[in-house]
């Protein structure tokens, strides 16, 4: 569309620095190219006042565009008077926009906790924005799930990605409060698929068969939602599967390569699918094992049904036990996660690489539309 045409001549203007236009038909950070670093923070919101958390949603909004193109929040870390905190809180002095996206997302809870509709929006909440089902295997950890609102943050310079996410924070006091939040690196996926595909912490390539972000058919029939799907409000905007998944690194570093390959049903140097050579060659998938997590996970076994992955590795250091704390944090987009993720994560019930992984943290949120000039992060909700 318009709005990514507008990237790529961005991009190729050094004196834009990278910046990623904040305005448009959709959210960026969905479709547009993949940065390589993460900040993903859920917020509760602490205060029952709609006028309040409508007052924060345009303070954020012009926060947003202010960071992503590049420039301080307010008057800046040094602009304001002396007496006062700096409306900046500084770290990004003299960085470049490093094609930071901030994209928001609201959680079911926002529409209704513990029975209440705090807000005055629970008539609103889309028939999409089901809570995800209990899966086989999940080891959900309540402090690394939920929240009200989500912030996806994703930069080239983490500096960048952290400062914003800090700076919402910040804004926000009195209003919301971080419920969790993860640091990710080395996207796990990408949406260029002339560029050369990343891999993941198990050492192989992640990403091949993922929406491309410049194919408007396929975004407009796997991500986009549409005003015929519910929820007016939500036209042009998409949902947001999150899933904090720990690898176990150790167990996989002493499985053999041919196991490893017949896992994903990929080979593990090139990533050609199984009886193939090159990585873009046709997948046949009687050729892979039953139980191979291509298999399970291609469109064929799942009613044709695509999400758009867009995920990142992280390592929080080590748990205690001799173990790096290492995993996916997985990241999707789809127009509506019952056909969307529900769907392919419970075909991977019988994944073989389920003895390796374990999905401890979760969340799924409504990614209203793109902001238009001059409008605000859930104008369409709120308005
Ligand atoms: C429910 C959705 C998915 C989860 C959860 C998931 C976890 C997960 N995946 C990998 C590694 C790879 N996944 C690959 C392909 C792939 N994965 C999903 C979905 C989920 N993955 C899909 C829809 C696909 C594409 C299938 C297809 O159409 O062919 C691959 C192969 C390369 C590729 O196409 O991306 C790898 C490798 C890990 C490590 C992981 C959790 C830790
Ligand atoms: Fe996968």
């Amino acid at each position: 569309g318009l709005d990514r045409v507008a990237v790529a001549e961005e991009d190729d203007d050094p004196a834009a620095g990278g910046a990623v236009p904040f305005h448009g038909a959709h959210q960026a950070g969905i479709a547009t190219p993949v940065q390589d670093r993460l900040h993903f923070a859920a917020f509760d919101v602490t205060t029952g006042d709609r006028a309040k958390l409508v007052r924060m949603l345009k303070d954020w909004t012009a926060a947003a565009a202010a960071m992503t193109a590049g420039r301080p929040v307010g008057q800046g870390a040094t602009g304001g008077p002396a007496v006062a905190p700096p409306d900046d809180t500084g770290e990004a002095e003299g960085l470049p926009p490093s094609r930071l996206t901030l994209t928001i997302g609201f959680g079911p809870s926002l529409f209704a906790k513990d029975g209440k509709d705090r807000f005055g929006i629970g008539a609103r909440r889309p028939p999409a924005l089901v809570d995800l089902p209990h899966f086989p295997g999940d080891n959900l950890d309540p402090a690394r799930s939920g929240g009200d609102i989500a912030v996806q943050a994703c930069a080239d310079d983490p500096q960048v990605a952290v400062h914003a996410i800090r700076n919402l924070a910040r804004i926000g006091f009195g209003v919301v409060a971080v419920r969790w939040s993860q640091l990710g690196f080395g996207k796990t996926s990408s949406t260029t698929p002339d560029a050369q595909t990343p891999r993941n912490l198990f050492g192989f390539k992640d990403g091949t068969e993922n929406i491309a972000g410049t194919d408007d058919a396929l975004l407009g029939k796997h991500v986009w939602a549409s005003g015929g799907d519910g929820s007016d409000w939500m036209a042009g905007g998409s949902y947001l599967v999150a899933r904090r998944i720990r690898m176990h690194i150790e167990t996989w570093d002493r499985t053999s390569l041919r196991e490893q390959e017949d896992i994903f049903g990929r080979s593990k140097g090139e990533g050609a699918p199984a009886g193939a050579r090159k990585e873009r060659d046709a997948i046949v998938l009687s050729r892979m094992k039953p139980d191979a997590h291509v298999r399970l996970a291609h469109p064929d076994s799942n009613g044709g049904t695509r999400i758009l992955r867009r995920g990142y590795s992280f390592t929080d250091g080590s748990d205690g036990l001799g173990r790096l704390e290492a995993g996916l944090f997985f990241i999707a987009f789809q127009r509506d996660p019952r056909t969307g993720f529900i769907r392919v994560q419970q075909s991977l019930a019988t994944d073989a690489m389920n003895e390796y992984v374990q999905h401890v943290g979760s969340g799924v949120f409504a990614c209203p539309p793109g902001v238009k000039e001059g409008g605000y992060w859930g104008e369409t909700l709120f308005g």
